[in-house]
C-alpha cells in the first residue's frame, strides 16, 4: 500500500532570541512550521537547542521540542521561506547587512519590531526595503497587543500582519498562527507600524504618571488623548484611521499602558519615581524602544506639522527639563481659549476628518457587501 504523502513543513527563520523573537518562534513552531531561531550568543543558542529553554528572557517556559537554534546566521537562513526579525530597532540595519548573503532569493522578510531608526527616521519596513534587494511586496510587519511573556504562557491574543501585498500578508498570517494566537491581515503597513511605535511613547507617559502616584483619571485622559495624538500623526503620514483603532493601535495601547510586563511602561514608572534617564537605562536589561523613538517621532511630527503634546512632555521628562509631577494630559497650549475635544464636527483637525472619512468608507463597504473575514 502506498504511504500517505506528508506535506513538508515550511522552513522559517527567526532572527533574534530575546523575549519576542523566542515567543514568536514558539508560535510558529506550535503552528506547525519548521523553525530555526538565530541567537547572537552561542551559549543561548545552545540552551534553546538542547534544553528547549531560554532562561535569560523567558524563565520557566518550555519551548517546543521541534524548535531548533543556532548562532550561525547562514544555518538559520538556509532554505528559509519566511524570515522574522526581532532585534532592537537600532540594530536592524546591521543585522540585515550580515544576513543578506544567506537570504533566499524568494524569501519574505517580516518585521516584528516596534521602533523607528534614529538618524534616518525610517520605519522598520523601510529599513528592510533600503537594506535588502527585495521588493516591498515581499516585506511584512506584525503588530498588536502582544506582551511576550503572556503569549509564551499561551494566553490567547491576536495580531495584525500587514504588507502592501495582501497575498504576502495572508501567507505570513497563515503561518503565524497557533491555537492561542490569531492573526488578521491588512495592507496598511504605515498605520500598523506606527501604531506599535507610538503606543510605546504613550506607555512611557502612563508609566511616568503612575510613578508619580497619579490615579486612573490621569491615566485614562492620557490614553484617550494619546490615541488622538497617535491617530493624527499616523494619518498625516499616510495611515488609515481605522488601523489606529484596531489591534495595532488601540489594542496595543491598552495592553502596554495597563501591564507591568511592558518595558516602556516600567521605564516610565522609574522616571516618575525620580530616577534619571541614565539610571533607568542601566536598570532596563531588555529592549525599551520608546526611549529611542521619542526624538525621531517628534522630528517626523514636526515635518508634517502635527502637534504631539504628550510625546513632547515625555521628551522633556527624559531630558530632565520637566518634572514628572508636572506631566499631565491637559496638553499645554499657547491659547487661553478652551480647546474643543476632537469630534466629527471639528473638521479642521486631521484626526476628526479622518474619522469621518473612515465611517463613510465603512458604510460604503457595508453597502458593497462587507470585507474579507481575515481583515482586521
Ligand atoms: N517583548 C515583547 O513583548 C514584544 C517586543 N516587540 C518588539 O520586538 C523587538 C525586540 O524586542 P524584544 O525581543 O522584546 O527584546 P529583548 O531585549 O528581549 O531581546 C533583544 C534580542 O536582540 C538581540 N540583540 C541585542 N542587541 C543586538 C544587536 N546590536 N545586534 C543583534 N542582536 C541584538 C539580543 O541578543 P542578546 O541576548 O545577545 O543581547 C536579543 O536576542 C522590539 O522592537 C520590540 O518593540 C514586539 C512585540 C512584543
Ligand atoms: O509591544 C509590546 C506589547 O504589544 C511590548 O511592549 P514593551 O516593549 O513595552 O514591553
Amino acid at each position: 500500500m502506498a504511504k500517505p504523502v506528508v506535506a513538508p513543513r515550511t522552513r522559517v527563520a527567526v532572527l533574534g532570541a530575546g523575549s519576542w523573537g523566542t515567543t514568536f518562534a514558539k508560535i510558529l513552531a506550535d503552528g506547525g512550521a519548521d523553525v530555526m531561531i538565530w541567537a547572537r550568543r552561542p551559549e543561548l543558542a545552545r540552551e534553546i537547542q538542547e534544553a528547549k529553554r531560554n532562561s535569560d528572557y523567558l524563565p520557566g517556559i518550555n519551548l517546543p521540542l521541534s524548535l531548533r537554534s543556532t548562532a550561525r546566521l547562514e544555518l538559520a537562513l538556509l532554505g528559509a521561506e519566511q524570515v522574522f526579525v526581532a532585534v532592537p530597532s537600532q540594530s536592524l540595519r546591521a543585522t540585515l547587512t550580515a544576513a543578506e548573503p544567506y537570504l533566499g532569493s524568494e524569501a519574505i522578510v517580516v518585521s516584528l519590531m516596534k521602533g523607528v531608526e534614529k538618524g534616518t527616521d525610517l520605519r522598520m519596513s523601510e529599513v528592510i526595503a533600503q537594506t535588502l534587494p527585495i521588493p516591498d511586496e515581499r516585506i511584512a510587519v506584525v503588530s498588536g497587543p502582544n506582551l511576550a511573556l503572556e503569549i509564551a504562557k499561551q494566553q490567547p491574543t491576536a495580531a495584525v500582519v500587514s504588507s502592501t501585498s495582501l497575498e504576502t500578508a495572508q501567507r505570513v498570517a497563515v503561518l503565524s498562527r497557533a491555537p492561542y494566537f490569531r492573526t488578521f491581515v491588512n495592507t496598511d503597513v504605515i498605520g500598523t507600524e506606527f501604531g506599535g511605535v507610538l503606543k510605546n511613547l504613550i506607555a512611557v507617559a502612563i508609566g511616568i504618571v503612575d510613578g508619580v502616584g497619579y490615579g486612573e483619571n490621569t491615566k485614562a485622559s492620557i490614553i484617550t488623548r494619546g490615541l488622538a495624538e497617535m491617530t493624527d500623526f499616523a494619518v498625516a503620514h499616510g495611515a488609515q484611521v481605522e488601523t489606529l483603532s484596531g489591534l495595532a493601535g488601540l489594542g496595543d495601547l491598552i495592553a502596554t499602558c495597563q501591564s507591568p510586563l511592558s518595558r516602556n511602561n516600567t521605564a516610565g514608572r522609574l522616571l516618575g519615581q525620580g530616577f534619571t534617564l541614565t539610571d533607568v537605562v542601566k536598570q532596563m536589561n531588555q529592549t525599551t524602544e520608546g526611549l529611542a523613538s521619542v526624538a525621531p517621532v517628534l522630528e517626523l511630527a514636526k515635518a508634517k506639522g502635527v502637534e504631539m503634546p504628550i510625546v513632547e512632555q515625555v521628551r522633556q521628562v527624559l531630558d530632565g527639563t520637566l518634572k514628572p509631577r508636572d506631566m499631565a494630559p491637559h496638553l499645554t497650549t499657547d491659547s487661553d481659549e478652551p480647546q474643543g475635544e476632537r469630534s466629527l464636527d471639528d473638521r479642521s483637525n486631521q484626526g476628526g476628518a479622518a474619522v469621518w472619512r473612515s465611517i463613510k468608507r465603512a458604510f460604503d463597504q457595508l453597502r458593497d457587501g462587507g470585507r474579507g473575514s481575515l481583515r482586521d
